[in-house]
């Protein structure tokens, strides 16, 4: 398996993703004119693509367990293809509502292959499918670019359709030349934490995970959907403010995706990101519904965009996966399919509040994202670490690999030191230099009772050194370099 093709391969069919998610609505003008019919109708074909999502990520989730990842990356992809062809030459609008189930049904195969072969490749903490988000913001960010030079140019609107369909073509080739990695597989450090829960904070956990597939994909989608109108319409800002709100928060959901990624590859763990993300994000949704001052609601809503869509929905994700990791598919099927079931309620239910007026709507975020909160707490105060012998030893096993890394760095300076040394013709030891360091070690040491215990260990360090330095200075050069290869 090359991690690295099958990744960028991986990747690839998010970007041509994060295009479909969008290329209905960014030429629905053309489309009614292509189709002869009224903008709603149109509208209508787009939630085809809602629909085909809330029935197959579940069975494909469920699948993806049983029959392998690849399998149904390839469906996706493939589904995805008639999607993008059949939409570009289509005229019956039912053909059209059956190619929009299709393209919901692409993505739940997808995402049902694609986020647990990320977590079967392992790497860290999941940080890989949090990346996924910025290959979808950056397919997103292009078809507008592309569909408003073919408009200037005057060329058939079809062809932003077909740009996707010759990327999945290229990528069906690269993709099935890659090896997939073992499917669940369960990772040694998850199993050791998830295996000695109790039942009643799995199910927590798993409740509240399930609970966040639906809040943290309905904060997004009501923030995007009534932001606009609730800031011109009850805060009185001009519309191109409110534009830039909106593209704000774009701006900042791809800084979020891209910080997320580095914390977590860094080695933050997710459980702290996800309470930290989910309360600044409610402080955030707070001045956008609240201060009625232009520049605190441009803060905010970048703020937003950065903590509530900066991947915080993967990483819900990832830990409710590592939750079970023997069946990762169903898992992300269920996750997904309380998110599909957001993006179809919220809608509903801000349709009818905005009755009331677009502040209750917008305000409506409110409850959504205290919910999410009390969900990420209450699924990270569940799978608190008990203190267990193989998770102690796993602590242990983490310590002792930063231990390893400095004390290669530390023989590295004393290789350095002992040929000066050698140079200078000083002898090997220096008794006055090893007192400093045991001194040192004292003044650092943040536990009088391990200071004694600490010294002992620096005595068999500096030993070491002193070992290794006259081991190189009476081996000849060229096994010197051996001695500081080993
Ligand atoms: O500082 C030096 O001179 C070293 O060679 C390094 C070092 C050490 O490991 O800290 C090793 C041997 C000496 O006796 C003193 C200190």
């Amino acid at each position: 398996m090359h991690r690295r093709t099958l990744s960028l391969s991986l990747y690839l069919n998010y970007f041509v993703h994060g295009i479909g998610l969008i290329i209905l609505t960014q030429n629905m003008q053309a489309l009614s004119q292509h189709w002869q019919t009224p903008l709603a109708t149109v509208s209508y074909v787009v939630s085809g693509i809602g629909m085909g999502r809330l029935f197959a990520y579940f069975i494909f989730g469920k699948l993806s367990d049983r029959y392998g990842r690849k399998l149904f990356i390839n469906i996706g992809m493939l589904s995805y293809l008639v999607f993008f062809i059949g939409m570009a030459v289509v005229t019956n609008i039912q053909v059209a509502y059956g190619l929009a189930i299709l393209a919901g049904i692409a993505n739940s195969a997808l995402d049902s292959g694609t986020y647990t072969t990320f977590i079967e490749m392992g790497g860290r903490q999941g940080s890989a499918n949090v990346l996924i988000k910025a290959f979808m913001s950056a397919g997103e960010f292009i078809l507008p670019l592309l569909i408003a030079s073919l408009e200037t140019t005057k060329q058939w609107y079809g062809w932003s359709f077909m740009l996707a369909a010759v990327v999945l073509l290229i990528n069906l080739v690269l993709l099935n030349r890659q090896k997939f990695p073992v499917r669940n597989q369960a990772d040694a450090g998850a199993e050791a934490t998830t295996q000695q829960l109790s039942k009643p904070r799995r199910w927590l956990a798993s409740a509240s995970l399930a609970g966040y597939g639906y809040t943290s994909m309905a904060v997004m989608i009501l923030y995007t959907q009534w932001i606009s109108l609730f800031v011109t319409n009850e805060m009185g800002y001009s519309r191109i403010l409110a534009h830039l709100l909106l593209s704000l928060y774009s701006i900042g959901s791809i800084t979020g995706v891209l910080v997320t990624f580095w914390l977590l590859h860094r080695g933050l763990a997710e459980a702290k990101l996800l309470v930290t993300m989910n309360a600044c994000a409610l402080v955030a949704l707070l001045v956008v519904s609240y201060a009625s001052v232009p520049w605190l609601s441009i803060i905010a809503s970048f703020l937003f965009g950065f903590t509530a869509a900066g991947g915080m929905m993967q990483v819900g994700l990832n830990l409710f996966i590592r939750l079970y990791p023997q069946a990762k598919g169903t898992v992300t099927g269920v996750f997904f399919t309380f998110g599909s079931i957001a993006a179809f309620t919220i809608p509903i239910i801000t349709g009818w509040l905005s009755k009331q007026s677009i502040g209750a709507a917008m305000r409506f975020d409110l409850v959504v994202g205290l919910a999410g909160l009390s969900c990420v707490v209450l699924a990270v105060w569940a799978l608190r670490p008990t203190k267990t012998l193989a998770h102690e030893r796993q602590q242990i096993n983490q310590i002792d690999q930063q231990i390893v890394h400095l004390l290669n760095q530390r023989f590295e300076t004393v290789t350095a030191i002992g040929d000066l040394k050698q140079a200078a013709q000083l002898p090997v030891l220096d008794q006055s230099r090893e007192a400093i360091v045991l001194q040192r070690v004292a003044a650092k040491s943040q536990q009088a009772a391990h200071t004694p215990y600490l010294q002992a260990i620096y005595q068999a360090i500096m030993a070491n050194s002193r070992a290794y330095q006259t081991a190189r200075q009476t081996t000849p050069t060229q096994s010197k370099e051996e001695l500081s290869h080993d």
